[in-house]
């Protein structure tokens, strides 16, 4: 296959649960099946293998990357399929108190070309209560990649990145023609959020958008929104998961990217500038009211 070709994309949605074994034969069932429907680029969620985000629950259940079961047997799955695999996440342990949230990318010979480290950590409060320290617990990365497949460069990040314009900015002026961010996004924040920013980011870069998601209600007490899309370069969605488990797929056209940056070349425009603050002249007192 060559660029510019058309390929198949599938993204497989999850419900994670507390069990690494449970959930790596889920994968694999859903990857399997991705495939079956004759996807060559398969994505899984943000947290594969594990939907556990406090320490000390999350410590105690992960290991090295070296001794991480689900590495060498995805590796192994992307060769027997001949897909390129791209593991949303797996938490990783980095030494006793730290992990990190990486994503790798296995190609159809079942080689990783890369692993991405999360960079930008979910430490927030929301309305619903909920709150979130994953700086707690993950070392966030400090590299950004975009990786060459058949039909053009890809570009990874994960999740909470999404809220990051200036990274898929950077992955776009890289020469990604694909934007990625494999998720497992609140229920409360995907509600009001998760389709304007995926939209956002692929109609501001003219990319194509994929991201995976995890949807419903975890065995940790968790809710996400699920919602895995497949977005075009004008910001259309192409296909969309509902909040179950299961694959969704789509033919992808490459040179749609290209026929959209014709119309509106965006990334081309973008210039150096810098802002000033305007103070308030004295006496610029706005009339009392009544
Ligand atoms: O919740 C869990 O158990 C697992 N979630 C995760 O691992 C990560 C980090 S805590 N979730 C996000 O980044 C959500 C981002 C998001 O929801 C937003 O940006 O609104």
């Amino acid at each position: 296959m060559a660029e510019r070709d058309p390929f198949r994309v599938g993204l497989v949605q999850m419900r994670a649960g507390k069990d690494v074994r449970d959930n790596l034969l889920e994968a694999e069932a859903l990857i399997r099946d991705a495939a079956r429907k004759g996807a060559h680029y398969i994505q899984t969620p943000e947290n594969t293998l594990l939907m556990e985000v406090d320490a000390p629950h999350l410590l105690e259940k992960i290991v090295p990357e070296a001794e991480t079961e689900g590495v060498a047997h995805f590796a192994h799955l992307a060769k027997t399929l001949r897909v390129w695999l791209h593991i949303g996440s797996i938490a990783v342990k980095i030494d006793e108190n730290k992990a990190a949230n990486r994503a790798f990318l296995f190609t159809p010979n079942g080689d990783i070309v890369l692993r991405y480290d999360k960079i930008h950590m979910f430490d927030v409060d929301l309305p619903s209560g909920e709150s979130y320290r994953e700086s707690a617990t993950f070392i966030p990365g400090t590299q950004a990649y975009v990786a060459q497949l058949p039909w053009g460069l890809l570009g990874v990040a994960t999740c909470y990145d999404i809220r990051f314009p200036e990274q898929f900015k950077a992955l776009a002026m890289a020469g990604a023609k694909f934007l990625t961010a494999p998720s497992a996004f609140t229920k409360v924040t995907g509600e009001k959020h998760w389709h304007t920013l995926l939209r956002a980011r692929a109609i501001e870069n003219g990319c194509f958008v994929f991201a995976a998601a995890q949807g419903g209600r975890h065995a940790n007490g968790r809710t996400t929104f699920g919602h895995s899309l497949i977005i075009s370069p004008w910001g259309e969605i192409i296909a969309e998961g509902d909040t179950d488990p299961g694959v969704i797929v789509a033919d992808i056209d490459p040179e749609e990217v290209d026929r959209v940056r014709a119309r509106i070349p965006a990334l081309d425009h973008a210039r150096d500038f810098e802002v000033s603050v305007v103070q308030m002249p004295k006496g610029a007192t706005l009339k009392a009211v009544g």
